[in-house]
């Protein structure tokens, strides 16, 4: 049997060999199908293959969000973790001194933020080198990725890890691709562009959907700058995940400030020292902030909001999962809410479940049985 990962090797070799011109762009898509359905083989687990193929590590999730402290060996991970919670991972100068996931809780803003400091990943950790895929197993169940890198480092480690994360699925700042695609059970296929895009056509859709086997379906492409490698992430979407991501350069410290200069200007990027206590707490800001959870405060009638203590809810959350994040029953007795602050359009504003909810609302809830309103 031939080895899944002598399979991609031999992709990838062969569109190394291939020169990108107009005529091989067809063939250059079909490669590009191809592998990602072969990366997707790697990470499934497999006979015999056991809980390390396609599983995290045993941390079960808390909190309000879960942030990933994801990159090489001794970049100090486990140094920021110490630093921003109350947690001690144990800090080395040598190698993998962090063998297994260790996870802290940041408070900040009324919420309680899971970090997860993991094993240092390696070049090749996609394909199962070191404890890389457990690793990025463990990455893709966050809502948030903080890829650690070392300022002293060659500037190579951030495309290198960003390689890693994107060959098993994982998009950071990036928002699922505005292709639409139905399969269908008969009918044939029909391709649909809204705005023809310059780098996919009909024909180019068509092979890679054939060579999926997808031979009835519907595709609509909304955007006019798509991309072969978003069609293929959409027909891989069960294995796809889009995070957010902020890259940090740690040791400071130890560069020029013209170094220093040019790495706080790459995008989504903040720049710290562990060692000198500087920049740390802008990361947690900026963590913050990319999360965007909301504090929503709850109010009895005739009684003033509890402003001591928030109840934290996602981004783009309604009434509905404010209720749910009371109390899982609330929404069965639910008769309206009453909501002060951005969201309302007049004070209270008299409310349903859909109604989206803005940070630092106040919220009543109002139930059909007595005593159920809003904790
Ligand atoms: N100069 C300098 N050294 C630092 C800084 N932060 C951490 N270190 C050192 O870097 C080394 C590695 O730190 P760790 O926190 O163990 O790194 P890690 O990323 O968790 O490493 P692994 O668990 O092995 O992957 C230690 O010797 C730290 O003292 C910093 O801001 N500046
Ligand atoms: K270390
Ligand atoms: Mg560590």
């Amino acid at each position: 049997m031939v080895n899944i990962t002598d399979k991609i090797k031999e992709i990838e070799e062969e569109m190394r060999r291939t020169q990108k011109n107009k005529a091989t762009e067809y063939h250059l898509g079909l490669l590009k199908g191809k592998l990602a359905r072969y990366r997707a083989q790697l990470l499934e687990p497999g006979p015999g293959a056991g809980a390390a193929a396609g599983t995290g590590f045993d941390v079960s999730k808390s909190g309000d969000a879960r942030i990933a402290l994801v990159g090489f060996p001794s970049v100090g991970k486990s140094t920021f973790l110490s630093k921003i919670t109350k947690t001690k991972s144990e800090i080395a100068a040598y190698s993998f001194t962090t063998l297994t996931a260790i996870p802290g809780v940041l408070e900040y803003g009324g919420a309680e933020i899971q970090i997860l400091d993991l094993p240092g990943i390696i070049e090749g950790a996609s394909e199962g080198k070191g404890r890389g895929r457990q690793v990025i197993s463990a990455a893709k169940t966050s809502d948030m990725i903080i890829m650690i890198l070392d300022a002293t480092k060659r500037a190579e480690q951030r495309a290198l890890l960003e390689a890693e994360l994107e060959a098993v699925g994982i998009r950071l700042n990036q928002e699922p691709p505005n292709i639409y695609l139905k399969q269908k059970k008969a009918g044939g296929m029909k391709i649909t562009f809204s705005a023809p895009p310059k780098g996919l056509d009909e024909k180019m859709l068509y092979n890679i959907l054939r060579d999926y086997r997808i031979l009835n379906c519907e595709v609509l492409v909304r955007d006019e700058n798509a991309t072969v490698d978003q069609f293929i992430d959409v027909i891989m979407k069960e294995h796809r995940t889009y995070i957010k991501c902020l890259y940090v350069y740690n040791k400071i410290d130890s560069i020029s400030l013209e170094h220093l200069n040019t790495l706080a200007r790459e995008p989504n990027t903040a720049v710290m020292s562990c060692e000198l206590d500087l920049g740390i707490q802008d990361v947690v800001e900026r963590c913050w902030q990319e999360l965007r959870l909301m504090r929503i405060y709850t109010k009895r009638k005739g009684i003033d909001p509890d402003f001591s203590e928030a109840l934290i809810v996602r981004q783009d959350s309604s009434i509905e999962d404010v209720c749910d994040a009371i109390h899982r029953t609330l929404k069965e007795s639910f008769k309206y809410a009453l909501v002060w602050g951005a969201s309302a359009r007049h004070v209270p504003q008299r409310v349903g479940l859909g109604h989206p909810v803005c940070d630092e609302d106040v919220v009543s809830v109002v139930g059909t049985k007595s005593g159920l309103a809003a904790k």
